[in-house]
């Protein structure tokens, strides 16, 4: 099995027959196996590299200046967490280490949102502005994502749209303090052969929320469990693609039509460290995620009684740690 890779431009541009393919195209992903990467998207090349080429020297930093950022220190899980601080898949100790931010917002704004923490910028220039940047664009083109989402779930274009803060600018400014979204850059260190064997450079798990864009250097690691075969099937890097996958809330909202996969990363046994940056979308915290009507066939019944966005993450979020 390989991993399908869809070319979006169409949606952006092309006429309504070609926006309905590309519906059709992303269904069939997102059923099986969960996993897609998209090309003609709307991020800037050019973004994409600039992140990728200033996390190493945030990575370099001398570890108490990391761990003065340390997540702990957030109310909302900003910040830095070292190797090891996550424990996807027991008994392995993720290898990665990682930076997440989000929306910046004033202390106090709601479950999983606030401020974030951010180095001096003397100490690692540009590395503030550029992830910003960067957020609001991967953020721009996860709502376009949502919207051929909805099409491909037989709904209307703008079903989504309150769930990931979209909307008019005016609604937007407002909505955005509302919906959760997060974006985490992640170091993982190269392993020996059999470092390899015995660590996991993130442990296998399902992704909590809805949709997840990842970002990903050339070289290699991330892999997809495909569950008829039971192998793990290797994503080859695509370069300024996206690699997308459904996640645990939009597998339970379809009803799981929509498949929640599993995935790891295996560390690069290779001198150089890999480079990757996730964003989730996790959505309006007060939605209620239940079975949408055009999930259910006639004689089928909803898997999932009704829950929020924020009471799945709370339950999912406390146990990965
Ligand atoms: O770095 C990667 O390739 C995957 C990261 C991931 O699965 C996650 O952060 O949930
Ligand atoms: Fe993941």
């Amino acid at each position: 099995m390989e991993i399908p890779v869809i070319d979006v431009s169409g949606y952006f541009t092309g006429s309504e027959p070609e926006k309905q393919h590309i519906a059709r195209e992303l269904h069939a992903a997102c059923c099986a196996p969960g996993f897609f990467q998209i090309t003609g998207h709307t991020v800037p090349a050019e973004l994409q590299q600039r992140l990728l080429s200033v996390l190493p020297s945030f990575f370099a930093l001398p570890q108490e200046k990391k761990a003065a950022l340390h997540r702990s220190n957030s109310k909302c899980l900003r910040g830095y967490e070292q190797v090891g601080a996550q424990k996807l898949e027991k008994p392995f100790a993720d290898q990665k280490e990682g930076f997440m931010i989000g929306h910046e917002l004033p202390e106090d704004s709601g479950y999983l949102r606030g401020p974030n923490q951010w180095p001096d910028e003397a100490d690692v220039p540009s590395f503030q502005a550029t992830f910003t940047e960067y957020f609001a664009a991967v953020h721009d083109l996860s709502i376009s994502l949502f919207r051929m989402i909805a099409l491909s779930l037989d709904l209307r274009e703008n079903y989504f749209d309150d769930f990931v803060s979209s909307g008019q600018w005016k609604e937007r400014l407002i909505n955005v303090f509302k919906a959760i979204a997060m974006c985490r850059a992640h170091r993982y260190p190269p392993a020996t052969p059999a470092k390899a064997e015995r660590s996991r450079g993130i442990g296998a798990h399902t992704d909590f929320g809805a949709l997840t864009l990842l970002l990903q250097d050339n070289l290699g690691g991330l892999e997809v469990f495909h569950r008829p075969t039971e192998n793990w099937i290797s994503v080859k890097p695509i370069k300024d693609a996206y690699v997308v996958n459904i996640g645990d809330m939009l597998e339970r909202w379809t009803n799981q039509k929509y498949s929640s996969t599993m995935h790891r990363v295996i560390s690069p046994v290779s001198q150089k460290d890999r480079y990757s940056v996730a964003f989730f979308n996790e959505g309006l915290a007060s939605q209620v995620i239940e079975c949408i009507p055009s999930c259910l066939k006639e004689g089928e019944k909803p898997l999932f009684p009704p829950t929020t966005a924020e009471e799945h993450l709370r339950s999912r979020y406390g146990v990965s740690y």
